[in-house]
């Protein structure tokens, strides 16, 4: 039995259908992650899960017992959210430590729990800091500290990094993992950013107007898309229709919804190829993303983007024509 079960999870705000018969399942120790855009129910479910909000019909399962109608405060459940709102008349001490007050807990084990968890969440200096004088980093580690201080068995994380600049919230990404993995939490991410989810989680669950859509592990979600919605929502990918493949490529295949080729999956070619699928087209411009050059290349009308690994310099000019190949198994019918 999985340690977390969804189970034919209706949810209703008034008329708006939010959850529509969500089934899933969550392992004991897995970082699991919550994808999709916004509004799709993803924060929805995990206020469920928390207590915060009732679900309209279905039943959740922890451990093997029924918490469907338990009060947050019994769950035993952790939470972060977006915005820190951490206590601003309070030292990062203080906050960390004032769920473990409001229990009573004897004074000495809450000072060793805190100063443990600031520890684990890179605090250590900054006791006698107030809020309002740390960085969007450093608050949301105080309060990601201030919920596992608790010992929840579960962590439940809304977009906790969607407020914070980029080079701090790779920081983060990592902190939240390895404190995941030290504590043996099972952890709950919500992201609408795709990359996150890939750096993030044992298994993505990609979400869509309130149903889920496909389950995997990141490969899994990455290479083979089950759909139109997860292919576009994941990878980048180009999504040609059966006309505008035979267009490309010259071979008609079957795919009501199209199909789908990763960027990364157009190779350019010199000579012979051993590939499916070979055509020439004309560069219409390139972009550098990062360490990866992305080539639009116009084929019979229609543009495909095409990357390669950014070396020292482009290899084509606007323009030049030029061959490209790709694989059969890398053209993903939808
Ligand atoms: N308290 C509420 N009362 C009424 N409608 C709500 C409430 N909370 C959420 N909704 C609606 O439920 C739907 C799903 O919202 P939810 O916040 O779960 O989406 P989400 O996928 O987490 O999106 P986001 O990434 O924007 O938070 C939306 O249509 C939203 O307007």
């Amino acid at each position: 039995m999985a340690y977390i079960e969804f189970r034919n999870i209706d949810k209703f705000y008034g008329e708006n259908h939010v959850l529509k018969n969500v089934n899933l399942n969550i392992e004991k120790g897995q970082f699991v992650t919550l994808l999709g855009p916004s509004g799709c129910g993803k924060s929805t479910l995990l206020r469920c899960l928390s207590g915060l909000e009732e679900i309209s019909s279905g039943q959740i399962i922890m451990d093997g017992k029924d918490i469907t109608g338990l009060e947050p405060k019994d769950r035993n459940i952790g939470m972060v959210f977006q915005h820190y709102s951490l206590f601003p008349n309070m030292t990062v001490e203080e906050n960390i430590a004032f769920g473990l007050k409001m229990k009573k807990k004897p004074q000495d084990e809450i000072d060793s729990k805190v100063k443990e968890v600031m520890e684990m969440v890179e605090l250590t200096g900054k006791e006698k800091a107030y809020p309002v004088s740390l960085s969007g980093g450093q608050q949301q580690r105080v309060a990601l500290a201030r919920s596992i201080v608790q010992q929840p068995k579960v962590l439940l994380l809304d977009e906790p990094l969607s407020a914070i600049d980029a080079k701090l919230r790779k920081a983060l990404q990592q902190s939240i993992r390895e404190v995941h993995k030290k504590l043996g939490l099972t952890s709950i991410f919500v992201t609408h950013d795709q990359d996150e989810a890939m750096v993030m989680s044992d298994t993505i669950h990609l979400f869509h107007d309130g149903k889920i859509e496909q389950s995997s592990d990141p490969i899994g979600m990455y290479t083979a898309p089950v759909s139109k919605f997860a292919a576009t929502f994941i990878g980048n990918y180009n999504i040609l229709s059966e006309e505008q493949f035979a267009a490309v490529t010259g071979k008609r295949v079957t795919a009501p919804e199209g199909i789908a080729i990763r960027p990364e999956t157009l190779q350019f070619v010199d000579g012979e190829t051993d590939e499916e699928y070979c055509f020439t087209g004309t560069i219409v411009d390139n972009t550098p993303k990062g360490n990866v050059l992305q080539y639009r290349v116009r084929v019979n009308g229609i543009i495909l983007k095409v990357d390669v690994l950014f070396r020292s310099k482009t290899l084509f000019q606007n323009g030049n024509k030029v061959k490209l190949a790709v694989a059969d198994h890398n053209c993903i019918r939808l």
